[in-house]
C-alpha cells in the first residue's frame, strides 16, 4: 500500500447546510456562513481534541467520524491510513437540522482528498459522490461541498447529480435553533413509504415554484414553500417548531423545517422581512416550553474550504 506523507498541515471549515426547503426533500439545499473549523495534520498517531457541540459525547480516539471516514477514503484508493491530529472547533449545533453530520462527512473526504499525491485527488465531485453515498441523501452534502443553492438528486445507478442555481440579491435566511435536539435517522423513521398521487403532484408545483422564487422573484417564496412529502409527519416529534412555523407563515413569512428538525428556517426577502421575523420568534420564545436562538446567517458562496498551511 502506498503511504501518506506525514507532517502535512491543513485548515477545513464545512459550511452549515439547510436542506428540504419545504417541498424540496431530499433535493433542495443552501449553504450557510456558519462553519465548523478542524485543524489536522498528518502525524504518526492520531490525536483528538473537540470544543463545541459533541465535546462531551465524542470518541477521542480513531473511531471518531472524521478519523475513520479519512481512513476510510484512503484505503478505497490504495493508501496505508496516517495517523490524525485532529483538533475540531464544532460551532454547527448536533441534531438540529442543520447538517452537521453533513458537514463533518464532506470535511472528512475533503480533507482526505487534499492529503493524496497531486496525481491521486479526484476534487470535489469525488467528495460529492462519497458524502452523498455516505449519507444516504445528497441535499445537505451538495451545498456543504459547492456552495449556495444546490438542486441535487439520486441517479437510478446510485450516483448522485447536483446543479447550482443562482440566489436573488434580496433572500435571507432567518433560523430559529431550539434548544432540544432531534436525530435525523429518528425523524426519517416517521416518514410514510408512499404518499398520495394529488399531493405529489402539488409539491412538484410548489417545488418548481420554490426555485423560481429563490432565483427570481422571492415574492413566490409563501407559495413555493408548501411541503407535502415529511413535515405533516414530523410535527408531532416538534410540536413546537410546528407551532413557530404556524406562527411565522400566518404572518406571510416562508417558515419550514430546516432538514429534518427542530430548527425552523424562515426564507425572507430583505431587512424588513428579517427584523419581523425576528421579533417574531422572540415573541413565540418568550411563551415556548423550549428555549430558542435566532441566527442570521449569511448564505454561504463557497462549500467546504481547504488551506494547506
Ligand atoms: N463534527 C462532528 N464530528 C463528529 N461527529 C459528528 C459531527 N457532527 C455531527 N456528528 C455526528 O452526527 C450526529 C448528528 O447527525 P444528524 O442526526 O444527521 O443531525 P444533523 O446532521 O441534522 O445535525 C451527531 O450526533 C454525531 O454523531
Ligand atoms: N432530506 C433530509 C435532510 C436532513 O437534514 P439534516 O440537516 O437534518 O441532517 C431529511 O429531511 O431527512
Amino acid at each position: 500500500m502506498q503511504q501518506i506523507a506525514l507532517g502535512q498541515h491543513l485548515i477545513v471549515a464545512p459550511p452549515a447546510t439547510t436542506a428540504n426547503l419545504g417541498p424540496g426533500f431530499d433535493s433542495l439545499g443552501l449553504a450557510l456562513e456558519f462553519r465548523d473549523r478542524l485543524e489536522i495534520r498528518t502525524a504518526q498517531r492520531s490525536t483528538v481534541e473537540i470544543s463545541g457541540d459533541g465535546a462531551e459525547s465524542l470518541p477521542r480516539d480513531e473511531s471518531h467520524l472524521i478519523i475513520r471516514e479519512m481512513h476510510r477514503y484512503w484505503e478505497q484508493r490504495g493508501f496505508a491510513p496516517a495517523g490524525i491530529e485532529l483538533q475540531a472547533t464544532n460551532n454547527i449545533p448536533h441534531a438540529r437540522g442543520m447538517g452537521s453530520s453533513a458537514a463533518a462527512i464532506v470535511a472528512a473526504y475533503a480533507t482526505a482528498d487534499a492529503l493524496l499525491p497531486a496525481a491521486e485527488r479526484g476534487g470535489l465531485d469525488a467528495v460529492f459522490q462519497a458524502a452523498a453515498a455516505w449519507e444516504g441523501h445528497p441535499d445537505n452534502v451538495a451545498p456543504a461541498v459547492y456552495g449556495g443553492l444546490s438542486i441535487s438528486a439520486t441517479n437510478a445507478d446510485g450516483t448522485f447529480s447536483c446543479a447550482l442555481v443562482p440566489v436573488h440579491a434580496q433572500v435571507r435566511a432567518v433560523l430559529a435553533i431550539p434548544s432540544n435536539g432531534l436525530s435525523t435517522e429518528v425523524a426519517r423513521g416517521v416518514l410514510p413509504a408512499q404518499i398520495d398521487h394529488a399531493e405529489a403532484a402539488a409539491n412538484t408545483a410548489s417545488g418548481a415554484l420554490l426555485i423560481h422564487a429563490l432565483s427570481n422573484d422571492p415574492a413566490y417564496l409563501l407559495a413555493g414553500t408548501v411541503d407535502y412529502l415529511h413535515q405533516s409527519y414530523r410535527a408531532a416529534s416538534m410540536p413546537e417548531s410546528s407551532a413557530l412555523i404556524a406562527l411565522l407563515r400566518e404572518n406571510q413569512l416562508a417558515a419550514v423545517v430546516s432538514g429534518a428538525g427542530p430548527t425552523v428556517l424562515a426564507l425572507v426577502a430583505g431587512e424588513q422581512q428579517e427584523q419581523q421575523a425576528r421579533k417574531l420568534i422572540e415573541q413565540f420564545s418568550a411563551q415556548s416550553a423550549v428555549s430558542w436562538r435566532a441566527e442570521f446567517p449569511r448564505l454561504a458562496a463557497n462549500g467546504v474550504t481547504v488551506e494547506v498551511l
